[in-house]
């Protein structure tokens, strides 16, 4: 059986530490792994399988001999070095937003579009942490029902802003329970912008930059890669997406509307009871629902409080949770590798 050398990029990152822990316990079979992040973290060592490996500072030529790179650096190191891994015969599972409408680029989810991957050119995108749950509740409603329209609203957790958001948020909550009234802000809600504001005690409805229309580019990237990865343009997609002072678990209040009739609750719950990578949590008499907390180190979706609108007959409401580190990151990209090597599709055509 063919064996891999894979390499992780952002190795020391929120998300990065989560891959390795993921590539641990993966089928993948790895023969050699390689642990690259920026200049500051050369020399450091984590462990692998029981095994200390040196981290490494990252350049073109540490693609040498790698079959598989699973970048998470942030967008421009992944504009920047993916193409240099491509260039010398590894295949790219990139994390971040960088190439992730860019045609000729899968983006996918395994559970939804795995198919999606024969059309590899090298690079494949994972998508947006808010993006993954919400598609893998919604596919198997949307294979038996048709879906018309979107509404979404997140709560997404301060993990998804990476390792010095956490950080900053303890010592804001550290801060305001000691009774300070001045903590410092200086990431959220988004490291580029003019203004920033304590997460600790407080909900921030921005995430990333505001665009010119009012959303803000998390909003669009879940309505534009909604689309793209249920090869759907006509589906209508809305989003409100809001950080909460939660350090991981992303949840989500979903409403949508679906193309047929007949569908009730009972329905819904059987078929999402049967969909893979899905667990349902949904009985109120129990008080039973997803919470970010009981989901934080799961690798499934948790849906729950599945209810039908109060006026619209083909409208129903659902509350969908998952670890955003893991689903919504990590575990979505070694998944993809799992599913490169599964379909022999681990070579680069370009
Ligand atoms: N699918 C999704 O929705 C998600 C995607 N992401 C993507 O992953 C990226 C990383 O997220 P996260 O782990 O939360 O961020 P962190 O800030 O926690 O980690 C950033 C990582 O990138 C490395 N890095 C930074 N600069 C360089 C450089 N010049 N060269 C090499 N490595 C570098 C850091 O290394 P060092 O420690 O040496 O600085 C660190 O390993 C995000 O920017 C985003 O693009 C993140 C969350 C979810
Ligand atoms: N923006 C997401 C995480 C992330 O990095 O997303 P993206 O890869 O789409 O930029 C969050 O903050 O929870």
């Amino acid at each position: 059986m063919r064996e891999y050398n894979v390499a992780v990029v952002g190795a020391t990152g929120a998300v990065g530490t989560k891959m390795i822990e993921m590539l641990e316990t993966s089928s993948l079979p790895i023969k050699h792994i390689k642990l690259l992040a920026s200049k500051r973290s050369a020399g450091k060592e984590k462990t692998f399988k029981g095994e200390t490996v040196v981290i490494e500072e990252l350049t073109a030529d540490s693609f040498e001999g790698v079959d598989i790179a699973l970048f998470s650096a942030g967008g421009s190191i992944s504009q920047k070095f993916a193409p240099e891994a491509v260039k010398r015969g590894a295949v790219v599972v990139d994390n971040t937003s960088a190439f992730r409408m860019t045609e000729g680029v899968p983006l996918v989810v395994p559970e939804v579009n795995e198919e999606a991957l024969k059309e590899h050119r090298g690079i494949i995108a994972n998508p947006n942490c808010s993006t993954i749950q919400m598609v893998v509740a919604l596919e198997p409603i949307r294979k038996k029902y048709g879906l018309d329209r979107v509404i979404v609203s997140t709560y997404q957790a301060v993990s998804g802003a990476g390792v010095s958001a956490i950080e900053e948020l303890k010592q804001q909550a550290r801060d305001m329970l000691d009774g300070k009234t001045e903590v410092t802000a200086e990431i959220l809600p988004s490291a580029g912008d003019k203004k920033h504001y304590p997460l600790a005690f407080n909900a921030l409805p921005q995430i990333d930059l505001f665009t010119e229309d009012g959303y803000t580019f998390e909003e669009h990237k879940m309505i534009n890669e909604t689309k793209k990865i249920m090869s759907d343009d006509a589906i209508k997609v809305s989003a409100t997406c809001v950080r909460v002072p939660v350090l991981s678990g992303h949840s989500e209040s979903v409403y949508i509307e679906l193309k047929e009739a007949g569908a009730t609750v009972k329905s819904l719950q059987e078929i999402l009871s049967q969909a893979p990578g899905i667990v349902l949590e949904d009985d109120p008499a129990e008080q039973l629902y997803p919470q970010a907390l009981t989901a934080v180190g799961k690798k499934e979706t948790f849906v729950g409080r599945i209810r039908q609108d109060l006026d619209v007959e083909t409208g129903f409401h659902m509350w969908v949770v998952s670890d955003n580190l893991l689903k919504g990151a990590s575990w979505n990209s070694v998944q993809i590798a799992e599913s490169l090597h599964k379909l022999n599709l681990v070579h680069v055509n370009q």
